[in-house]
Order: structure tokens, then sequence, then C-alpha cells
């Protein structure tokens, strides 16, 4: 250990505290002495950066955050306006259309370039400022949810260190920082003290195990190991599994690892991708392939009809550009951002990838773990019982032995809730009134009559977030080590000793009953009960009662106050005892409750570590019984889901009765539970065939849960998880959709897409509605601008045949493209259907194009019937004024069909489904631009010209039949609810 702190007192605080100095480059160090730190030594790597094992005063900081900028990683930051251009000009639209435009060049089709030119400059410009503000919104929402790291720092030169829990953004080279389970690593680091540190640096290296680090004073030359392999070293982005750390900061902002990582991999590197965008992109590279097509089949089907050449190539270019449905990304950003915005305003949910919305709306299964998420983790103990199923303080009094020296000797930021209830309840409080319900007080007598042994001398360190102010007094145990809990050993041990007597040191181990039984060979007697007196848990050469336990003498020796119970030894745990307490244990979970073993065993002290392989040969002490309350709109929440399609499996680390009963309790069928084993047993599609029948599994480490929601996906289902602690981290990864509650430790939230910022579990309905909202709304969209666009298409390909001049110019395909995209942006304020809401909303390519291509055949007929109407009432059709009538009708009634369409296909009916004024807004001016601009002065310009009265009448009398065959084929099946998923 390179130093101790001087007890530092704890605040949670502002950002910066004292007035901003300027930089002064006394203490300011600079980024070029942060390179070469890695092989140095501690007190080498303090002093070159300038600051101490006390950390820096808030003055220092001030200045080294002015010289060297926030602690944000750069490619994270919003991407420049003319970067945001050159990315959506590679949408594979675009490029269609910028290769069409260069082909309408090279062949001096200017008209025809140039209102491509226009068509993309206004739909990547129009894209980049949705997009700009969409991810505005999105880096806002985020914010609220920002990590933030534990700093030492001093209010001035002499004055005492405090720890203060800062945004990450403020963190300088020089900060000392702690890290516990849960804490996303904030900058890179160089240890100076660590406790059984293992940390995740699969973010930088791939490597999903975790690696171990320790404080190495002087580092350990490892030939050809990395940078990521040195023990003393950590970086920004991995996350702490288990243990914690005091550490240095060594670089901050652009100058960390993973920074850099980011910056070669390129600001879109290793992007996600919603199951809505694979949709998409699935019906696109369909449209792509035909736009691609539509060119050399025209040219080739004119020149072989009508012996035209390549005069025709440019209206073959605009009927291929008229396919595409250019303002989708626009769209699709204003719909997200507007739907994140409100989620978070009107329910405090925080998206903090948008994307994730389209899986929230297509989620069909949502795993969620237990603990934290449908009770509040907030446990108190209930009971103390002995091997024998008998009331015993002495049980607790182990077990907050366990829990105050884990948590001193590996220097937690933050307690774990099991170890602060049982400090709470062996901390004595006053003795409870009588009549008090069960869940508050120890049926054991344990929590409420007086200490056990273990005395609170000065409290609060819980409220502000660390243990380093709560001094606890063990009577007469001191710490000599501690194996912090890790969730797949389940397990966590102290090792004590007692003042005065040297030689032996004691294991103090608690966890999940079963995996301290597997760690048991004896069992604790009491009460008179028979017994090997002097039974030893190893090596035969002590004794449980030697240690103290539960012996009024070893008791008075130790200066506890606690009245233990007499033990009469110890004896060994046999197969049947061992199911007689597990079956016990089972009782006690089938009430709900947690419980948690506890065992200790005497050794010959040692200098040395102590490692998980000591962890054998315990005498098992007895058990705590603790209850947790359930989540107050957990049932709500979870009849919400079923009501919206969703199938919920509780994926949990706790005992198959504990989550069985929270089940029945929260009204969830439970049905068989699956444990460990049965899951290990299986291979992938077992285990996904399994999970579908299965509502809760249980006793599952972190990878147990990953591979659930994995294999549930590889099943086909879009799969959340929702989840709050550091077992949950491997699962939220791997889940389509990653939720958390609000006070999640970082590393979850900082892995979740979406952030609960309350406790309101029913808020998870609403993100799952506002998904399916902006599904519903872009297929809409998507549905519309494709049919339309489709049946535009085959109508003037047939028309291109059959007539011996263009139905349209270009330049006009192209003008009534943009008036129709203009239009349609209308839809970023669309609602959906409530029965869109009912299911999950999932994009399926065939359903879809099976839909636009039925519905593209139904327009182009109206398109055809009207191309017959115009050939019977414009006179001269066959010589150019007859033409330019011809095209100025064509015009007009494809605008107004496009805003039927508008109005006519968007799902839902009766007065809750409203067509939004915006929409009907649109199409109205759709319609009136068909009308008007062929009337107006600018026709002669576009090649049009005013029509015959007759045509007009004509003209309502087929619109009126295209929109009552469109009512009755094509509108029920839009009405239809979607299918489920
Ligand atoms: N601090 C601790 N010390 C010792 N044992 C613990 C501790 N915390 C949990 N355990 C034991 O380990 C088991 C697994 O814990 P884990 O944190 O993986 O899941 P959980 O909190 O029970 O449930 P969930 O997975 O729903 O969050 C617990 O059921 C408990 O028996």
């Amino acid at each position: 250990m390179a130093w101790a702190p001087e007890g530092p007192t704890a605040e949670r605080g502002p950002a910066a505290g004292g007035p901003r100095v300027l930089p002064d480059a006394r203490n300011a160090v600079s980024v070029a002495d942060l390179t070469d730190l890695a092989d140095a030594g501690a007190l080498e790597v303090l002093r070159r950066l300038g600051t101490g094992p006390r950390g820096l005063t808030e003055a220092e900081a001030e200045e080294r955050l002015a010289l060297h900028g926030e602690n944000t990683v750069p490619g994270q930051r919003p991407a420049s306006w003319p970067r945001r251009f050159l990315a959506s000009v590679r949408d594979p639209f675009t490029a269609v259309l910028l290769c069409l435009g260069v082909v309408s060049a090279l062949v001096a089709s200017w008209g025809t370039a140039c209102v491509i030119t226009v068509l993309i400059l206004v739909s990547c410009g129009l894209r980049v400022r949705a997009e700009h503000r969409a991810d505005r919104s999105a880096a806002g929402l985020r914010q609220l949810v920002a990590a933030t790291a534990t700093v030492q720092r001093r209010a001035a030169a002499g004055s005492a260190p405090r720890l203060r829990e800062l945004p990450v953004a403020l963190l300088v080279p020089g900060d000392v920082i702690r890290l516990g389970p849960g804490d996303v690593v904030p900058a890179d680091v160089r240890l100076l003290r660590a406790r059984h540190l293992t940390v995740h640096q699969a973010v930088l290296t791939g490597e999903s195990a975790a690696a171990t680090k320790e404080a190495t004073q002087v580092p350990l030359t490892l030939t050809g190991a990395g940078d990521f392999e040195r023990p003393h070293l950590c970086f920004q982005g991995s996350s702490v599994g288990s243990g914690s750390g005091t550490a240095v900061v060594t670089a901050t902002g652009p100058h960390t690892r993973f920074a850099r990582a980011h910056h070669e991999r390129g600001a879109h590197g290793g992007r996600r991708v919603s199951a809505f965008d694979r949709a998409v992109n699935g019906i696109s590279w369909i449209l792509v392939r035909f736009m691609l097509l539509i060119p050399p089949l025209v040219l080739a089907a004119d020149a072989a009809v009508r012996g035209r050449g390549l005069a025709t190539l440019p209206f073959a270019v605009a009927v291929a550009v008229g396919l595409t449905p250019e303002m989708l990304p626009v769209v699709v950003a204003t719909v997200l951002a507007r739907r994140a915005a409100v989620l978070a305003r009107d329910h405090r949910v925080i998206v903090r990838w948008l994307p994730a919305l389209h899986n929230l709306g297509a989620m069909d299964v949502l795993c969620t773990d237990k603990t934290g998420t449908l009770t509040l983790d907030r446990p108190v103990v209930d009971a103390c019982l002995d091997p024998a199923g008998r009331p015993d303080e002495e049980v607790l009094r182990w077990a907050a032995v366990n829990s105050l020296w884990t948590l001193q000797l590996a220097d937690l930021p933050v307690a774990d809730a099991l170890d602060e209830a049982i400090l709470d309840a062996a901390g004595g409080r006053p003795d409870p009134p009588a009549g008090r319900s069960a869940s508050a007080a120890p049926a054991g007598g344990a929590a409420g009559s007086g200490t056990v042994g273990v005395r609170a001398v000065a409290a609060g360190g819980r409220e502000n977030g660390s243990w380093e102010q709560q001094r606890w007094e063990i009577g007469g145990w001191e710490g000599v080590a501690a194996l912090p809990f890790d969730p797949a050993r389940r397990v966590s041990t102290a090792v004590v000793r007692r003042p005065g007597r040297r030689g032996r040191h004691t294991l103090v181990v608690k966890g999940a009953v079963e995996d301290v039984l597997d760690r048991c060979t004896r069992v604790r007697v009491t009460g008179g009960g028979a017994g090997e007196s002097g039974g030893t848990p190893s090596g035969g050469d002590a004794s449980c009662a030697e240690a103290g336990m539960g012996s009024g003498a070893a008791a008075g020796r130790a200066g506890g106050p606690g009245a233990p119970a007499a033990v009469d030894g110890t004896r060994p745990l046999t197969a049947a005892e061992r199911e007689r307490l597990s079956a016990m244990a089972a009782a006690r979970a089938e009430e709900g409750l947690r419980l948690l073993a506890v065992a200790v065993a005497e050794r010959p002290a040692r200098l040395g570590g102590y490692r998980t392989a000591d962890e054998q040969g315990l005498v098992l002490a007895g058990f705590v019984a603790l209850r947790d309350t359930l989540a107050p709109t957990a049932t709500a929440a979870l009849s919400g889901l079923a009501d919206r399609g969703i199938t919920v499996k509780v994926v949990t680390g706790d005992h198959p009765g504990t989550a069985a009963r929270v089940c029945r309790d929260l009204g969830l069928d439970p049905g068989e539970v699956v444990g460990a084993g049965r899951i290990e047993a299986l291979d992938d599609p077992a285990l996904a065939e399994l999970a579908m029948r299965t509502t809760v599994f249980a006793r599952c480490t972190p990878e147990h849960k990953a591979r659930i929601v994995r294999v549930l996906r590889q099943a086909g289902h879009v799969t959340g998880f929702l989840g709050d602690g550091v077992n949950d981290l491997p699962a939220l990864h791997a889940a389509d959709v990653g939720i958390c509650p609000g006070d999640a430790v970082d590393v979850t939230r900082d892995a979740a897409d979406t952030v609960l910022a309350g406790r309101d579990l029913t808020a998870i309905g609403h993100a799952v509605a506002a998904g399916r909202h902006c599904t519903g709304t872009l297929g809409t969209y998507l549905r519309i601008t494709l049919s339309s666009n489709f049946g535009n298409v085959i109508a003037m390909l047939a028309a291109g045949l059959l007539l011996p001049f263009l139905p349209m110019l270009p330049a006009q395909v192209l003008l009534q493209n943009l008036c129709f995209d203009a239009a349609q942006l209308a839809f970023a304020a669309d609602r959906p259907a409530p029965e869109a809401l009912r299911r999950p909303a999932v994009l399926r390519p065939p359903d879809f194009l099976r839909f636009v291509a039925a519905f593209g055949v139904l327009n182009a007929a109206a398109d055809l019937t009207i191309f017959a109407v115009l050939v019977g009432t414009v006179p001269a059709v066959h010589h150019s004024g007859g033409q330019v009538a011809f095209h100025a009708g064509w015009f007009t009634e494809n605008l107004i069909t496009q805003a039927l369409v508008m109005l006519l296909l968007r799902p839902g009916r009766g007065r809750s489904r409203g067509t939004p004024a915006v929409i009907r807004a649109a199409a109205a001016a759709l319609a009136a631009t068909g009308v008007l601009l062929p009337l107006s002065p600018l026709a002669p310009a576009l090649g049009m010209t005013a029509l015959p009265s007759a045509y007009y009448l004509l003209l309502g009398a087929v619109l009126a039949l295209y929109a009552a065959t469109l009512h009755l084929t094509v509108r029920p099946q839009v009405r239809r609810p979607a299918r489920p998923a």
C-alpha cells in the first residue's frame, strides 16, 4: 500500500467548488508529461503529475481543467455540420441519386441534373438539421443520467481531503479517485491501492474475462505485455467487476486509450443497428436494386418499342429517382427525437440511444432481474437462525463481522444493500415497540434487541454514499483480509483476528445457502444439542467455540455487549443434514425471504494473502433471513406489459423459492423454476426452447443471464433486459434493448439504452408505447411513400411505352417527387392507431413489399385511367401543345392521388384517430399545388398549361372511384392490427 488517506470526509456536491481561477502554469501539468507514465512507480507518477495521495486542491483542479479541457471522448461529441453532411451523402438512396445526377450531367440533361442536385441538397440539409437536433436532445437526455466519479479533493493546501461525487467530465490529470464495483473507470488511471480489484476491459480489448488489477509499486516488466495487461493501470471505459481501488488520473479527454481507439475506429465504428434499421435496410436494398434496374430497362424497352435512343435517359433517370423515399432519414430523426423528449418530460424515461425506441417498440420478451427492479433492494433482517432453525443472534454477529470487514477492507465506496441491512440490524437500534410488523421485527430478536457485538460509533456514511466515515467497532475483532462478494461465486469472506490472540485467523463467510453449504464440512451445534465439542473446521486444531463463536466467555473477552447463545461444539455435515438445511432454507425462501448462510473457520495465521480456494472446510453457523419489499409499481408494470403482448421472464441470482414467491406476489405465475444446473446442461437451441416455456430462472450467474437473452434473440425474439446491478451487465449488453432504473450503478446506467429516471416501473410500458408509436409512424410513412412512388413508376413505364411522347418531362417527375416529399414531412407529427400500440411493432420487409406491390398496381391503374381520360379530353394530344396539357393533367392527377393516399392509407379509424391537422393541411397543400401550378404564371416555365374544364370533371369522377376502391380494398388491410411478433 502506497499511502493511507487521512480519513477523507465525503460529500455529494455541485460540480465546481469555490470561485473559478485562471490557469496558473506553476500548478498545471502539461499533456506531454503524461505520455510515459506507464512504467513509473506510484510515487514517481504522483510526483510527475504534480499531485499527492491526498489529491488536488479545488483551485489546482480548476486550473488543470482550464488547461486540459473536459474529460469527454472527442468521438462522442456532436459531429460538425460538414461531417454530418458527408455522412448523410453516404446513405444508399442519396448515393444512387448522386449517380443518377452524374449520368444526367454526362448526357447534358442539365435540367434533370439540377433538380436531382436540389433534391439531394434539400434532403441532406433537412436530414442534417433533424439529426443535429435529435443528437442534441439525446445528449441532453444522457446528461441527466451521466456517470459521476468519486474524487478526493481538498478545499485548500492545508485542508483535509474530502470525497466528492463529480461529473466525470470534470476530472483532471492528478485527481485521486476511488473505484468500486459497478463503476465505469472514468479516465486512464494508475492504481495507488487496490483490493481484489477486477475490471472488465472488453470495450478496449474484446476480452470478456475480467482482468485482475493490483497497485504494484514498482511495475512488473511483463515482456511483450501490452498496457492493458499491466496490473497497475486501468483504462477509461473499462468497468469494475469486483473489489475496489484508489487511483490517480493520468490521462483524460482525447488523451485516453479509449478516446484514441474511438478515433481510430472512426466516430461511427461499431455502431449498433436497431430492429427497425435492419428492416429498413432490407427494404432499401431491394429498392436500390430496382432503381438501378429501371434506367436500362426503360432504355431497352423504349428502343425496342419506340425506336428511341439515349434521349429517353433523363426520363428513365427521373422515373428511377421517383422511387426514392428521400425524406426517410429526416422523418426518422424527427420522430425519434420528438418521442424521446415526450418520454423524458412526461414519464421520466431517458432514452440514451434514440434508435433503441424502435427496439422497445418491437420488443416481445422482457427479461428482468428481481432484486432492485421488481423489489426495492432495501432488505431488512427478518430472522437469524441457528442450524436447527432456532432464533439465534449469534449468527447476525458473525454476518455483521463479515459485512463490516469486507466493506472496510475492500474499501468499497458504496455498501451492498444486504450488508447495509445486516449492519443496520446489528447496529444497536432501540428496542422495537411491542407488536411491530413481521417485516420490521426480526423473528429471532436479532435486530431490535440491542447490539450483538457490533456497535456504530458514528453513523452517516450511508447517506453520503461512503462507508469511510462510518466508524464501526466490532467487539474485539480486527480485520485481516477480505474477499468481497462476487455474483459468480455468490459468497463473501472476511478474515479477522482477535487482538492479542496471535497465530490464529478466523474466516467468516456468508453467501447464498447452496454455495456456503458446498464449502462447509461441519455444522455448529447450539443449545445443548449433541455435538463433538472441539470439532474443528480445518486441521483439527481449533474449534468454533475457540474462535469466539457463541461462547459467553469468548464474547466477554471480545467485549461485545451481546448475549450469545451457548455452543456445545460442531458435528459433521452429513448428506442428510445438508438436505435438511437446504429444505429449511427453501421453506424460508418460499415465504419470500432472502436467505444468507453464515459459516466460519479457524486457520493458523498466515502472512500471504487469502484466496477463494481458502473458502473450504467451514463450519455452518446459521442463517440470516432478510425481507425485501416489492417495488410498488411492479404489479401494475407487469400486467401492463402483458397487455401489450410482452412476455416477462424473471432471471435472478436469488433462490428459486424466493424468486417464485416474489412472482406470485406480483401476480405472475412462476410455473416451474429453472435453476443454474439445468441452464448449464443444455445447448443453445434446447435452452432457447426451454426459455420460451419458462417464466423464472433462478441462481443465475451474470453469464447465465446473458446466455438466456442471447438464445432468445437467436430464436427470433426482440429481447429486452431490465437490470440494476453489476451482475446484469453482460445481459444488458446482450439484449436488443437494455433498461435500468435511475439508481442503478454507473456501469449499468452506462450500458443501458434506456434509463428510468424515476422508480416507476410502469414507465417501461410508456417507453414501449413510444417505441411502437415511432415504428408505427415510420411504417405509415414508408408504406404511403413507397406504394405511391411504386404506382407512379409502373404507370410512367407503361405510359412511356404506349405513348409516342414522354408522359411527363424529367423535371416534372422530379418536381412532383419534391412536392410529395415535402408534404410527407408532416408524418413526423402522426399518431399511430391505438391497435398498433397493443402489439410489438415490427416492420417485416416481405409483408411490407407485398403491400407496396399490390397497392402500386392499383395506383398505376388509376394513373392509366386518367391517362385514357387525358387522351380523350385533351385536344391534339399528339402535338406539342396537346402534350403540354397532357403533362399538366397528369401532374395534377398525380399530386391529388398522392394527397388522397396520405389520408386514406393512414391506419386507424374513429374519432380518436382523426388525422392530425398538420397532415390534413399538408395533403390539402399538395392537392392545391397539383391543381394551381398548371394555372399559375410558373406553368410555362415548367412545361405546363391550363386544362379544359371537362378534364377536371372527369378527373373528379376518376378520383372518387379511386378513393372508393382504396377505401374498400386497401384500407381494411391497413387497419388490421399487426400480427404478433
Ligand atoms: N453482499 C453479499 N454477501 C454475501 N452474499 C450475497 C451478497 N449479496 C448477494 N449475496 C448472495 O448471492 C446471491 C446472488 O446474488 P446476486 O447479486 O447475483 O443476485 P440477487 O441480488 O439475489 O438477485 P438479482 O439477480 O435479481 O439481482 C444472493 O441471492 C445472495 O444469496
